[in-house]
């Protein structure tokens, strides 16, 4: 583990049109996640909009996110040290793979190319660094997206249903290899699923919105 960081939700109440939508209090430890269900229209975007910073004006939010003890909740969204893996890998097209991975890297970091192709091949992809994203298997595009947010060093992270469009085993392999990097890394993570499988292989606590 390299790091360990940790992430407070305190009295979080979030209200669409003043109607009561969300409302948790729990911490996230180093390398936990915290896993939240829930029907359709229970607020389980909403509550990622919050933490990452770009909720909606027809809703208000209080109570505190502190991460490492820090509240953020008030900080704009590229300050806030929070990485966002979403169900598709949205890798830049016009990027090779290798530069996909090199726009995670924070700008101050040196020996750029070295990280680079470590991490190439630390997700089996040596040698792919000059390639199309294009030209990828569903399985490499999840892998290289995870890749690429971890070397941008949040220190929490949020999932939305990231393994939603894959295969059924495809999803089993992936699940397990997201959830053991993120341990490794000691991330605190929200993942949003409607799968309690995922649930399951996350192994954390979980919650449901009704
Ligand atoms: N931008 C918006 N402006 C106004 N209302 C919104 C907006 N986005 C979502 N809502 C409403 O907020 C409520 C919660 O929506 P939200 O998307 O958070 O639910 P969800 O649990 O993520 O649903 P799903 O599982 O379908 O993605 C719903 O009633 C929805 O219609």
């Amino acid at each position: 583990m390299t790091q360990a960081h940790h992430l407070d939700l305190e009295n979080i109440d979030i209200r669409l049109n003043g109607r009561p939508l969300v409302a948790l209090d729990t911490r996230i430890g180093p390398g936990e996640v915290l896993t939240v269900m829930g029907p359709s229209g229970s607020g389980k975007s909403s509550l990622l909009a919050y933490l990452a910073g770009f909720l909606g004006g027809d809703f208000t939010a209080s109570g505190a996110v502190r991460l490492d003890d820090r509240a953020i909740q008030a900080l704009p969204a590229e300050e806030r040290g929070i990485g966002l893996l979403f169900q598709d890998p949205l890798l830049f097209p016009h990027l090779s793979v290798a530069g996909n991975l090199r726009f995670g890297l924070p700008r101050h970091r040196r020996d750029k190319r070295a990280r680079v192709e470590a991490a190439l091949a630390h997700i089996g992809l040596a040698g792919f660094g000059d390639r199309d994203p294009a030209t990828l298997s569903g399985g490499q595009k999840a892998r290289v997206a995870l890749m690429r947010l971890l070397l941008s060093e949040p220190r929490a992270v949020l999932l939305d249903e990231p393994f939603s469009k894959l295969d059924t085993q495809l999803r089993q392999e992936m699940r397990d290899w997201v959830f053991q990097h993120l341990r490794e890394a000691g991330l605190p993570s929200l993942l949003v699923t409607h799968d309690y499988q995922d649930a399951e292989a996350a192994g954390g606590h979980l919650i449901e919105l009704a």
